[in-house]
């Protein structure tokens, strides 16, 4: 379900700032991720929405990545994305929690399990075609 995609390091984003991501999704998309966090083996989140990969179908799953060690899945079932669109994903976070905004206005809340109170690593993975990464 995966393809290596954009690595971004030394973003250097503070917690109250925006990444703000625009791409489109393969019209035959199985899966994408966005990972952030320190490094690619210490994720404050990977923020995976499945189309149809792992016995998954159009569920979001979120996880924390600590020491490559994966952490418990958050799963959303709000499933905003549909294949071949132009899709828009723009995340924030504070000392508490990670706050990803989806289209439609919807919004999922993951715990900042790392504490991490800068992201240097930005990782867009699978089946997404980045259009542009604004960071605000
Ligand atoms: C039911 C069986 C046991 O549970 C399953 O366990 C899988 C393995 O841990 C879970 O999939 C992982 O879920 C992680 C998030 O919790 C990640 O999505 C992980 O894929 C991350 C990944 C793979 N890759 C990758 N593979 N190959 C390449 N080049 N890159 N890059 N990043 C997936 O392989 C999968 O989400 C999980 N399913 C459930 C329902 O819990």
């Amino acid at each position: 379900c995966f393809c290596k995609g954009l690595v971004l390091t030394h973003v250097n984003v503070k917690a109250g700032e925006r990444i703000r991501v625009k791409g489109k999704v393969a019209p035959d998309a199985k899966s994408f991720a966005l990972n952030l966090g320190r490094a690619g083996s210490d994720l404050l989140l990977h923020f995976n929405p499945r189309f149809d990969c792992h016995g998954d179908t159009r569920i979001i799953v979120c996880n924390s990545l600590s020491g490559g060690e994966w952490g418990e899945e958050l799963r959303e079932a709000e499933f905003p994305f549909q294949q071949g669109e132009e899709t828009k994903i723009s995340v924030a976070f504070n000392a508490q929690e990670v706050m990803v905004k989806l289209p439609g206005d919807q919004e999922i809340k993951f715990p900042n399990r790392l504490g991490l109170e800068a992201v240097q690593f930005l990782s867009v993975e699978g089946d997404f075609g980045v259009k542009s990464i604004k960071f605000d």
